[in-house]
């Protein structure tokens, strides 16, 4: 199968209103698809023996979809790597500026500091949602095929299901790794613009505070179940126009049986899209945020897929992503508080990441 046919069979897919998603893992030449027979919602059973790619939302709670690999086929084929992760810019015209949004996110970061400052938090990521009108003749296949020429180190996806929605997204962050008994993870938090290059990044106590409560987290959580833990210096992640800080942890899985379930619901919600301490901050942003985050901050990817011979999972947080909805996106979009916020800062950070969308709906 080439590209083309992997778009066409797309095509065809939305057309008869069937589920498939398509997408290609950062620095890869492979384009993955996996197309459903039916429109059924399967959901995920919570020992993650499932095989298929999962589509999990951030509450923990709600239900998380699979498309089986049972139930669908899955083809691979490769695409150019000629893309690289440009200095993208996006026209001045599509950079909201809405003073009311604004003070409610503004807002809303205040009100996370004062809850850090008063009931013993560290860290609450806050998001909102942004809603822009796109262009009609913009299909959400074209939208995948511009994320997938633009962002070549993102995981880049398009994700549909009748009776679901439409998601689309190049995330830089992974949320775990599993190949046969060898486990891999980052911390990555912090955020600053890639206005020199990454050799040149110096980076704020606020910052590296944010980030070094990710690695303990992740760090705490996953000691029970691995073993030989390794994890490298902090260093610098370009993701589109922004740098983050990244630290990346690997081990040996003790378990194997029972690793996945221990894992997903002992990492996810990580303090990257949640907070800590996790309940606090997740209660926080249920009563506070004023939305329902939906599938932004959950995670998707490959589940129990085998591979010469391993089973592999491997999958991703569901950041700088979107949402289509007839004519109109809705961009998903958040960002770290600690007592050391500033919420014009925080508001600033927010616009910055929604050009990752905005770059590929209005180029
Ligand atoms: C919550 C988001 O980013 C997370 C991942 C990297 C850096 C982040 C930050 O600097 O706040 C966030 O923790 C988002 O992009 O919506």
């Amino acid at each position: 199968m080439s590209i083309d046919n992997v778009y066409t069979r797309a095509q065809k897919h939305l057309d008869q209103e069937l589920p498939f998603v398509l997408y290609r893992k950062a620095n890869s030449d492979q384009l993955n698809a996996f197309f459903q027979e039916s429109d059924i919602v399967y959901t995920i059973e919570k020992g993650y023996s499932d095989a298929g790619f999962v589509f999990a939302p951030f509450d923990a709670l709600q239900q998380q979809i699979i498309i089986p690999v049972q139930y669908s086929d899955h083809h691979s084929v490769t695409v150019e790597k000629n893309a690289k992760s440009s200095n993208v810019r996006t026209p001045l015209e599509h950079i909201i500026s809405d003073k009311e949004i604004q003070k409610n996110h503004e807002d809303l970061v205040q009100k996370a500091i004062d809850a850090i400052k008063t009931k013993g938090i560290k860290k609450i990521v806050v998001s909102r949602k942004e809603e822009v009108k796109i262009a009609d003749h913009l299909s959400s296949l074209q939208i995948f095929d511009r994320l997938l020429h633009t962002y070549s180190n993102a995981f880049v996806y398009l994700w549909y299901h009748p009776k679901i929605g439409t998601w689309l997204g190049a995330t830089p962050e992974t949320l775990l790794q599993v190949q046969d008994r060898r486990f891999s993870t980052m911390a990555l938090a912090g955020t600053q613009p890639n206005v020199n290059g990454k050799e040149k990044v110096e980076w704020g106590s606020k910052e590296l505070e944010e980030q070094q409560l990710v690695t303990d987290f992740i760090l705490e959580k996953v000691t029970p179940l691995i073993d030989d833990i390794q994890s490298s210096e902090a260093y610098t992640h370009q993701a589109a126009t922004l740098l983050h800080i990244r630290t990346d942890i690997k081990g040996v899985i003790k378990d194997t049986s029972t690793v996945l379930k221990s894992i997903i619901s002992a990492l996810h919600p990580t303090p990257a899209v949640c907070g800590f301490p996790r309940d606090k901050a997740f209660d926080f942003i249920l009563k506070e945020e004023g939305y329902d985050r939906s599938y932004y901050t959950g995670f998707l990817g490959e589940l129990n897929i085998n591979n010469k011979e391993q089973v592999n999972s491997d999958l991703f947080v569901n950041l700088r992503c979107m949402q289509l909805k007839q004519d109109k996106a809705i961009i998903y979009v958040g960002g770290g508080i600690t007592k050391d916020s500033i919420p014009e800062k925080e508001w600033q950070e927010t616009i910055k990441k929604t050009a990752t969308m905005k770059k590929v709906l209005f180029q």
